[in-house]
């Protein structure tokens, strides 16, 4: 299968810190003898957390993490000092980002925004020291909290593709040739369904320094909403793709029906999808001579952008990227 630089999937231990034991102390001073309890509070042991991070577009920094694992709390001290807390492990992941429990495979939660961090595996609470258990019937307690345990729980990170445009087509219509046409992406191309098993990214670079995020995903074919072929298992990752460009080859028989079928899967499987804004290209035009062309403009369906389009000959992908511009940045 070929390397995806798209991880979607982490599953890893997430182990907080215990937090600090409570300190059983008396005050010791010289003209004091009987001093009373003093004994500071156990700090915090760490949280694990999660932070949100536009500037990430996969969880691949974390594929090879099994165990991420907090630092303790510090025990208290005398003079009712406060143990440090144990250092909070943050790791940093892209928007999109939904934390599940492995065992049971509920959701957590979501990261949705930059910067903002949730505590994903929570450190145990730091002993109360002697000195809070001080009460009239005891005036030297000799007991102490001890810190409460840290967690120990296998998590799973899932990632929702975060792309500015998904493609979408049946498998062999070339989405993985455009790809690595217009980005430095490196795709499996071939000339068989199924070629691509697994999203690939690739940031597209437009004009001066501008730059968008185009996801190829495995074809869809007819049915595949009721889980026929693989596209649908990664359906879920265009839900966020601000657009979708369907990718039909020159070749097909009839363009129009292609993506009616297509339409109709996405439909299927979430009408919300639907409420996308759609680009249509029409792929392998060099397949295609003027006379085929100007036949085919009446098989383009009607209301949607098309273009013709070859990634072997680099055919129109400027006027394709204009669109896919336009239609990411209108309104
Ligand atoms: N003539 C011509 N062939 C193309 C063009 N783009 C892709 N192809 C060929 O079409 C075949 C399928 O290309 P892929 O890019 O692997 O198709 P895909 O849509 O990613 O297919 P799946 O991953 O199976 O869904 C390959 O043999 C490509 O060489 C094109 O612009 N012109
Ligand atoms: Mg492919």
């Amino acid at each position: 299968m070929a390397e995806s630089n798209f991880i979607d999937y982490v599953k890893f231990c997430s182990r907080s810190g215990a937090g600090g034991a409570g300190s059983m102390h008396f005050r010791r001073e010289k003209h004091v003898p009987k001093g009373g309890p003093d004994g500071g509070d156990g700090g915090r042991g760490g949280h694990i957390i999660l932070r949100g991070n536009t500037q990430m577009w996969t969880l691949l920094h974390l594929k090879y993490k099994k165990h991420v694992i907090a630092e303790s709390g510090k025990s208290g001290e005398g003079g009712r000092r406060t143990g440090a807390d144990g250092k909070d492990v943050i790791l940093e992941v892209p928007l999109g980002t939904v934390a599940k429990d492995a065992e049971t495979g509920e959701k957590r939660f979501e990261i949705t925004e930059d910067g903002q961090e949730v505590v994903l595996t929570k450190g145990g609470r730091g002993g109360l020291g002697n000195h809070h258990f001080k009460s009239s019937t005891n005036q030297a307690p000799h007991y102490a909290q001890p810190g409460e345990e840290g967690i120990e729980e296998w998590i799973i990170l899932e990632l929702k593709l975060l792309a500015d445009v998904g493609l979408v087509g049946f498998p062999n219509a070339g989405k993985s040739t455009l790809l690595s046409a217009v980005s430095a992406a490196k795709p499996e191309i071939g000339d068989y369904p199924f070629t691509t098993l697994v999203p690939n990214l690739g940031v597209v670079s437009y004009r001066d320094d501008r730059s968008f995020v185009m996801a190829d995903i495995p074809g869809i074919i007819e049915g595949a909403a009721d889980g026929k072929g693989l596209g649908i298992r990664f359906l879920r990752h265009i839900e966020r793709n601000s657009i979708l460009l369907f990718v039909i080859p020159a070749d097909a028989d009839q363009i129009k029906k292609e993506y009616q079928i297509l339409l109709g899967e996405l439909e299927k499987y979430n009408p919300e999808l639907l409420d996308k804004k759609r680009l249509l290209a029409i792929s392998k035009s060099d397949l295609l001579d003027e006379e085929l062309m100007q036949e085919m403009q009446a098989e383009i369906p009607e209301g949607i952008p098309a273009v013709f389009i070859s990634s072997v000959t680099q055919t129109n992908l400027d006027r394709l990227k204009d669109m896919i511009w336009q239609a990411i940045h209108a309104e």
